[in-house]
């Protein structure tokens, strides 16, 4: 069994889903309202933020989804009393926190990417911190040099150890001025959750400024953080010798959202999906419109449907936020299989985030995954070396075929390739998407979906 497997299996499980393979019998348009809950990318982190305190923090809108429970296991691996006891909210209690046995830190790691924003919040609690190896989407190489510089900028010592890496800070945190050579918002994070505590003054430039960064600030001010927000990236952190609980909801899942919104196009569908909101997913809608999708913004949520006619092609390149999010270009090319034309989705953020592509030409659709980008194609300079390029050339019929789930956002699209198919295929590793998406199943059952879940061999 490969490790792509263990994880799949163990996201599955860590949600109730008794397998990780699915049946789908595609071809029909997916019809209804579902609900988003808080995001994925946000509520892992707030919960990090809770070690910080000196007293008790309540998160509301909490999704279930599996990475919620890896860092519910590494917090309470810590000593934090997590009361989950309602839905969708989280007491999350740090008055007793202690230092993890490696291995029980291991053994909760799973394969999320959380862990190394540890770093920081310990650091402050027990003057040092093991981090495990991180799991996270296998979408190329994801080193974490930006974090490790920044931590020692702030005082910090790193060792590397065999499986992760053990950090001291003899000195405590101290405040320092850095600069991402990329705006990384897992390092944002990272110089946020470190920094609020620390003796002195930061000044972070070139920082991520993604919406759910936002929402982390507020949350670290609500504790009684003073960071502000300036102009061209730069975000400065007074540190502060305490910080108190909060009580917070979490901003929506703008990722789920958009994933539901390209179900309805590929599927021919009509897909309301509430919590959605239309500011943090503005980019997001001006490619759905130019495709010839249509929406409603709504009171509470929006509505996402295909209105009949062809698609047209587009052109997208992803990108830090406000840009296109990189999430977002995995479920959206399944709807631009169906566009009548060329079009060239343009990967500008992760190495290798089109393995997905393969699945979804072996179901009848025509993908070309240029390795190194195009250079002739009419856009923005291009940004980074790692950057690859899919033409997408449709519309082509798509059909059933046995797929496996290789990341979250890619297994999604296989998801709604297979929807949007002829005839039934099999998905196996759908426990992946258990990571991101909350109730993925049940969701689909509401939109008219048919689908049988596989049972696992014996
Ligand atoms: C849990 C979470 O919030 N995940 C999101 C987060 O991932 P994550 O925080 O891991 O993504 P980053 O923004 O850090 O990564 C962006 C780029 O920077 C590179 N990099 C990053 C850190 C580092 O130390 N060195 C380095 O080279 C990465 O390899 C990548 O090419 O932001 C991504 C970009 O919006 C999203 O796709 C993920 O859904
Ligand atoms: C890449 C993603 O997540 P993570 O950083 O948690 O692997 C994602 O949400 O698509």
């Amino acid at each position: 069994m490969t490790s792509l497997d263990q994880d799949s299996q163990k996201s599955a499980a860590r949600v109730g889903l008794t397998s990780d393979t699915l049946r789908i019998h595609g071809g029909k348009p997916l019809r209804g309202r579902i609900e988003v809950r808080g995001a994925k990318n946000l509520v892992t982190k707030a919960m990090v933020a809770a070690l910080l305190g000196d007293s008790p923090s309540t998160l509301k809108g909490v999704p279930e989804i599996s990475d919620v429970h890896v860092v519910k296991g590494l917090l309470e691996a810590h000593g934090v009393r997590v009361d989950a006891s309602e839905p969708g909210v989280l007491q999350l209690d740090p008055t007793n926190v202690v230092s993890a046995h490696f291995a029980e830190i291991n053994a909760h790691a799973g394969s999320s990417r959380i862990p190394i924003l540890f770093c920081g919040p310990l650091l402050h609690q027990l003057g040092e911190a093991f981090i495990p190896d991180l799991g996270g989407c296998k979408i190329g190489d994801r080193p974490i040099d930006f974090h490790l510089d920044a931590l020692r900028a702030l005082g910090a010592t790193v060792e590397k150890l065999d499986d992760g890496i053990h950090l001291t800070a003899p000195n405590g945190l101290t405040g320092a001025h850095i600069e991402l050579p990329f705006p990384s918002v897992g390092a944002t994070e990272q110089v946020l959750l470190s920094a609020v505590r620390a003796r002195g003054t930061t000044e972070l430039k070139n920082a991520a400024i993604e919406p759910e960064i936002m929402d982390l600030i507020a949350i670290l001010q609500k504790m009684g953080a003073i960071i502000s927000v300036e102009p061209n990236r730069v975000i400065v952190i007074e540190g502060v010798e305490k910080l108190r609980g909060y009580l917070h909801t979490a901003i929506f899942d703008r990722n789920e959202a958009a994933s539901w919104a390209a179900a309805a196009l590929a599927t021919g569908g009509d897909i309301t999906v509430g919590g959605a909101e239309q500011q943090e997913l503005m980019t997001f809608l001006n490619v759905y419109r130019k495709v010839g999708g249509e929406f409603d913004v709504l009171e509470d949520g929006i509505r996402f449907w295909h209105p009949g006619g062809p698609l047209a092609p587009v052109q997208i390149e992803t990108d830090v936020h406000p840009g296109f999010m990189t999430d977002w270009q995995q479920p959206m090319v399944v709807a631009l299989t169906q566009a009548d034309g060329v079009s060239v989705v343009h990967e500008t953020v992760y190495e290798n985030r089109f393995g997905f592509t393969d699945a979804l030409n072996e179901m009848g659709a025509h993908i070309v995954v240029h390795k190194d980008g195009i250079a002739s194609i009419t856009r923005r300079v291009p940004r980074r070396k790692l950057e690859q390029a899919a033409v997408v050339t449709g519309p082509t019929p798509l059909h059933a075929a046995d797929v496996r789930v290789p990341d979250l956002r890619g297994g999604f699209s296989h998801l709604i390739a297979a929807l949007a198919a002829d005839g039934s295929s099999t998905i196996s590793n759908v426990g992946i998407i258990a990571r991101g998406y909350e109730l993925f199943l049940d969701k689909l059952a509401q939109l008219g979906a048919e689908y049988e879940v596989v049972a696992p061999s014996a």
